[in-house]
This record gives C-alpha cells, sequence and structure tokens, in this order.
C-alpha cells in the first residue's frame, strides 16, 4: 500500500469557518478600513484570498499537490499604495499558510546589484536570505534590465531571482511593482518574469476627493484635524499639487501634512502667549496649508531632491 493511501484527508471543507480561523477576514477588513478608494485593487486581493483558500481546501482533500504560482505584478504611478498592498498581501499569504514568516523585503535595484564585478550575485543573495518566508518587493523592477548595456550587472540579478521564483515558490512570494507601461517593455523583454507571474494588480491614481479623504484619514491617526477653512485650502492644494511635477498621489498628500504640522507647531510658538488646549494643539488652519509653495507657484523642477521644500 503507498503512503498516499494511508492518509486521513477531510471529506468535506467549510469554507467560512477556514477564513474565520485563518484570519483572513480580520487581513480584508484592515484593508478596507486603512485604504481609502482602490475598489479594484481591493476586489482583486478578495478574489484571490478567495482562490487560495479554496486551492489550499483542495490540497488537503488531495485534490491537486501544487504550490500556486502566487508572484504577482503591481503597477501604477508613486503613492498609489502598492507597498502599503503589500505588506497586508504578506499577511493575508502568511494566514493562508503559504509563507512562513510574513513579513516584507521592500528593495530597488541598488539592493540587488553591485557596482563591480563579483558584487551582485552575493548581493541579491543576501537579500533573498532576508525575504525568505516572506515577500520580496521590488519597486521599479524594470531598473534591473538595462538594454542598452549588454554587461550590466543587473541581468545576474535578473538571472538568479528567476531561478528562486521558479525553485523556491512554497517559500518567498515576488511582487514586482512599477509604471504599467515600463513594467509591460521589461515583461516583454524578460518572458521569464511574465511566465512566473500569476496575479497583475493595477493601482489607479486617486481622485482629488479620496485625496482629501486620505488627508483627514492620516491626520486622523495622528490626533490632528483640518479646520473647515483648512479643508477647503486642502482641496485647492490637491487639485494645483496634482499638476505639478514629481506629483506622487498619497505619498505627496503625507508630506504636504508634514509641513503643515511643522508650520502649525511655528504659528502656535510664535502666536501663543498663554496656556493651549488640545483643540489648539491639534487643529491644522487654513494658513497652516495655504503658506505651502504650491499656491505661490514657486517650485523649481532643477531641485528635484529639495521636491520636499515645494510642499
Ligand atoms: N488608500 C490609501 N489610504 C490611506 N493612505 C494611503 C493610501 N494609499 C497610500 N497611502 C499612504 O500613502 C503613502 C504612500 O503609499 P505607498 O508607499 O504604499 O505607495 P507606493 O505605490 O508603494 O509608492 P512608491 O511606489 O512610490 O513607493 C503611505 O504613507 C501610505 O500609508
Amino acid at each position: 500500500m503507498s503512503e498516499e493511501a494511508v492518509v486521513e484527508r477531510p471529506t468535506t471543507v467549510n469554507l467560512a469557518e477556514e477564513y474565520e480561523a485563518s484570519g483572513v477576514r480580520e487581513v480584508l477588513e484592515d484593508l478596507d478600513r486603512e485604504l481609502i478608494g482602490l475598489s479594484p485593487v481591493k476586489l482583486r486581493i478578495r478574489e484571490t484570498a478567495a482562490l487560495l483558500l479554496v486551492d489550499k481546501a483542495r490540497r488537503e482533500m488531495g485534490l491537486s499537490q501544487e504550490t500556486p504560482t502566487l508572484h504577482m505584478s503591481f503597477t501604477g504611478n508613486p503613492g498609489t499604495g502598492k507597498t502599503t498592498v503589500a505588506r497586508m498581501m504578506a499577511g493575508l499569504l502568511h494566514r493562508l499558510g503559504y509563507v512562513r514568516k510574513g513579513h516584507l523585503v521592500s528593495v530597488t535595484r541598488d539592493d540587488l546589484v553591485g557596482q563591480y564585478i563579483g558584487h551582485t550575485a552575493p548581493k541579491t543573495k543576501e537579500v533573498l536570505k532576508k525575504a525568505m518566508g516572506g515577500v520580496l518587493f521590488i519597486d521599479e523592477a524594470y531598473y534591473l534590465y538595462k538594454p542598452d548595456n549588454e554587461r550590466d550587472y543587473g541581468q545576474e540579478a535578473i538571472e538568479i531571482l528567476l531561478q528562486v521564483m521558479e525553485n523556491n515558490r512554497d517559500d518567498l512570494v515576488v511582487i514586482m511593482a512599477g509604471y504599467a507601461d515600463r513594467m509591460d517593455k521589461f515583461f516583454s523583454a524578460n518572458p521569464g518574469f511574465r511566465s512566473r507571474i500569476a496575479h497583475h494588480i493595477d493601482f489607479p491614481d486617486y481622485t482629488d476627493g479620496e485625496l482629501l479623504r486620505i488627508s483627514q484619514t492620516m491626520l486622523d491617526g495622528q490626533n490632528y484635524a483640518l479646520d473647515d477653512g483648512a479643508e477647503a485650502a486642502m482641496q485647492e492644494y490637491i487639485a494645483k499639487r496634482r499638476a505639478q511635477p514629481h506629483f506622487a498621489n498619497a505619498r505627496s498628500i503625507r508630506n504636504a501634512l508634514d509641513r503643515a504640522r511643522l508650520r502649525q507647531a511655528n504659528r502656535l510658538f510664535t502666536e501663543a502667549n498663554g496656556p493651549l488646549d488640545s483643540t489648539a494643539l491639534s487643529t491644522i488652519t487654513e494658513d497652516d496649508i495655504r503658506a505651502s509653495r504650491v499656491f505661490s507657484g514657486g517650485l523649481d523642477v532643477d531641485k528635484a531632491p529639495m521636491q520636499e521644500a515645494a510642499e
């Protein structure tokens, strides 16, 4: 008698119970609650979670043996939530038992590729070692491939990644992220990646209304709030900022709010001459928003590293 024949297998599965017991419901609720907008992304994640739950049940019943391909690509503009969703995806895969630890290691080309001969393989392998048991998130993955330079060390990293994505499918999930058009070109030039990636999720830009809600959620999380004047100013800020260079969706909002809090603190210092209550300490006013250079049109594109000064 083969060993397979004596394995006791369940004859039925209760998916609703599995959904609760695995903690998948919690992750999906966090996703819904913590992230504004992104409904197509949220739908794709719910579908993927369902697929993985069913797949797990099928394997437990002996209906399939294969580990499904879980590598993914997340495409979209900067600041659209790709890293944040990847972190939640890592938690989801962990709860479903697809990865041992469920952590996220986020890297770019510089973390994988060395500057000198012989440096790339150890660098890439070190990153892979750290990511094993979790998710490796490669931001702007297309920079690994430089077609105009035949001897670019990126190729070495690509080969190692392809090998590991095939051989360690049961312990490492790779998510490649970046602009949709560049990613498409990258996959066309490197079909090995395309064939190893099963799930493609596209992240849309946020609307102005969503960015306003994101700013309110971000402030709320830090016990700050916009007063009415500040809310109107923020609305204008968003429309203006979107039209300027280096706009990065929710990340631009986070940067703008960091600066607004800085201005609020300065204002409190210079204006206040008596005790301040918690409302004063927590309120962002119209002036705190309008003092941004975005309103005076003073953006100097050549000063990219100083970009934030414009926000
Ligand atoms: N839908 C959202 N609701 C609330 N906060 C969000 C949302 N999307 C993104 N954020 C916040 O915006 C910031 C940028 O998001 P994130 O780093 O996930 O974007 P990204 O697409 O990975 O950007 P990049 O590729 O440029 O690094 C984070 O601070 C994140 O918490």
